[in-house]
């Protein structure tokens, strides 16, 4: 472990990570900050959540002098809410220095954004399909970029936008720096590191498993049709700080969230069909606490970071262990533990044992929770959030007709009303009916997503990414408290209705099978492309 002084980097760098209460580099930012500050060229992989965005944004930005005019460092995300996310860290860590950064991405208003590319910047964080509308329009040169970073660099290969980044690399001068990361990284990233990288130094801190050491994994065996009620239930048993909803299509997504609203939990759905505002207005909701329940496609399943995020449920299984490993992320991070539950439908066991063997972590599994455990879920909450109120609050307004009623009434009898008042509303008579989908298949694959080329060098290192310590943590005057991720993108596309990354129109045939000869299906379109 280091302290981030070790590194040698600019005081105003210093006073920023300060300031977010970044106490003590974390595994992947020891290893990479000082490849990453000699220029070289780097491919860093670790897991979720452990800083890999400051990992390679602080050397950037170090690097960087106020008084550059020109585009100097191109970041690139697979979604538009990862590239806004990437910008506000970017952001914060530049403060003092005054680095100026600006995200680009789709469905924002291109002519706000020529505006702010008037202002300078000197890192650009985007999407490949908006960045190339720019580059077409002469609104962004890349002429002088020195740095590129390709953050998901994984998934980026994935989405069949291999050519647009080969276009937009084409304009970056072969004089660069070149930085993949992601904390997967199926062998086939090769490929994009062979044509774009120069001996790259590959730094790796996955010890045993791929997926985050602080999260507890448990799937439940259900029939589809029980899906729903298994949800409440555990909702209700758990009751989750702020917990993410991974459905399979962006129809179930929207199908789960109107029930979930019905039986009154406050929840709400992302997917690529949204508007963009509508995107922006969830993951605002989300990220203030305003709603404790993401419903997402796979569009949320990658870099999203939103602090207060005790579990994820996997509705639907994903299809790819990648996918599983990354939507899991979306909790237990920075330190701080979390709950990730998986449903299972007696036909995708063998599936749930082929996303055990790739990440090399056995999954527990747990019975479904019983009404009695959610009752029992919800009076606790309700009974804690009673006492809360009785340590916290003025009460004065409401003790009259407690006392009239308390005359007049059994005190035990009075309080258990309140609690089935409380806690009654949810229950399982609202008639819920959500479309069944389809068991996920299992495919074929090259059962590897650790090695980009090399046997990583942290491998069975505990030193890792503190696999079961959950190593470092940030101390408590990190900026507004309540950062904000967001996260999008989307499963792929079955009668119109997986989500999938690029609306259809957009879509391109996948140029190249990347599955160990077995082509995948074209799969996403949270619109995070299109222009
Ligand atoms: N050294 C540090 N100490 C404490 N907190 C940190 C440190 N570095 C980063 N963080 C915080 O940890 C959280 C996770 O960081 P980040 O989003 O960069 O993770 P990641 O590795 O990119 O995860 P993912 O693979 O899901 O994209 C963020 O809130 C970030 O601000
Ligand atoms: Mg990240």
């Amino acid at each position: 472990m280091n302290t981030f002084a070790d590194f040698g980097l600019e005081p105003k760098v210093l006073q920023a990570i300060t300031e977010l209460g970044f106490e003590e580099a974390t595994p992947i930012q020891s290893k990479s900050i000082p490849i990453a500050l000699t220029g070289r060229d780097l491919i860093g992989q670790a897991q979720t959540g452990t800083g890999k965005t400051a990992a390679f944004g602080l050397p950037l930005i170090n690097g960087i002098p106020k008084e550059e005019e020109r585009i100097v460092a191109l970041i690139m995300t697979p979604t538009r809410e990862l590239a806004i996310q990437v910008a506000e860290e970017i952001g914060k860590l530049a403060r003092f220095k005054g680095t100026r950064s600006l995200p680009i991405y789709g469905g924002q208003d291109i002519v706000r954004q020529i505006r702010a590319l008037k202002k300078k910047p000197q890192i650009i964080i985007g999407t490949p399909g908006r960045l190339l509308d720019h580059i077409n329009r002469k609104t962004i040169k890349l002429d002088d970029v020195q740095t590129v970073v390709l953050d998901e660099a994984d998934e980026m290969l994935d989405m069949g936008f291999m050519d647009d980044i080969q276009s937009i690399l084409k304009l970056v001068p072969e004089e660069r720096q070149t930085m993949l990361f992601s904390a997967t990284m199926p062998s086939n990233i090769q490929k994009l590191a062979q044509q774009f990288l120069k001996n790259p130094e590959h730094v790796s801190v996955i010890p045993k498993q791929i997926s985050a050491p602080l999260i507890d994994q448990a799937y439940i065996e259900v029939h589809e049709r029980q899906k729903f009620d298994a949800l409440t239930r555990l909702l209700d048993m758990e009751s989750p700080e702020l917990a993410i909803v991974f459905g399979r299509t962006k129809r179930r997504v929207d199908e789960l969230s109107e029930a979930l609203q019905k039986r009154g939990y406050s929840a709400d759905g992302l997917h690529g069909d949204l508007s963009q505002n509508q995107r922006d207005n969830v993951m605002r909701k989300f990220r203030d606490g305003s709603i404790d329940v993401l419903v997402a496609t796979d569009v949320a399943a990658r870099g999203l970071d939103v602090s207060g995020v005790s579990h994820v449920v996997n509705f639907d299984l994903p299809q790819d262990p990648e996918s599983y490993v990354h939507r899991i992320g979306r909790t237990g991070r920075a330190g701080k533990e979390g709950a990730a539950w998986s449903f299972v439908t007696p036909r995708e066991i063998d599936h749930l044992h082929f996303i055990e063997r790739i990440t090399r972590h056995k999954i527990a599994r747990k019975p479904l929770p019983s009404i009695a455990e959610a009752i029992e879920g919800k009076q606790r909450i309700t009974a804690e959030r009673i006492l809360e109120l009785v340590e916290a609050s003025e009460l004065n307004e409401y003790k009259g007709i407690a006392i009239q009623l308390l005359e007049q009434y059994d005190s035990v009898n009075l309080l258990a009303a309140a609690f089935k008042l409380i806690t009654g509303e949810k229950n399982e008579k609202t008639s819920i009916e959500l479309t069944p989908e389809e068991p996920i298949r299992m495919k074929r694959r090259n059962p590897d997503i650790r090695s980009s080329g090399r046997k990583p060098s942290g491998y069975g290192n505990r030193s890792g990414g503190g696999s079961g310590s959950g190593g470092y943590q940030r101390r408590d005057n990190r900026e507004g408290g309540n950062r904000g991720g967001y996260g999008n993108k989307g499963g792929y596309n079955k009668e119109g209705n997986r989500d999938s990354y690029r609306s259809s129109s957009d879509r391109k045939p996948r140029s190249s099978n990347y599955n160990g000869g077995e082509r995948r299906p074209a799969k996403r379109d949270d619109n995070s492309f299109d222009k």
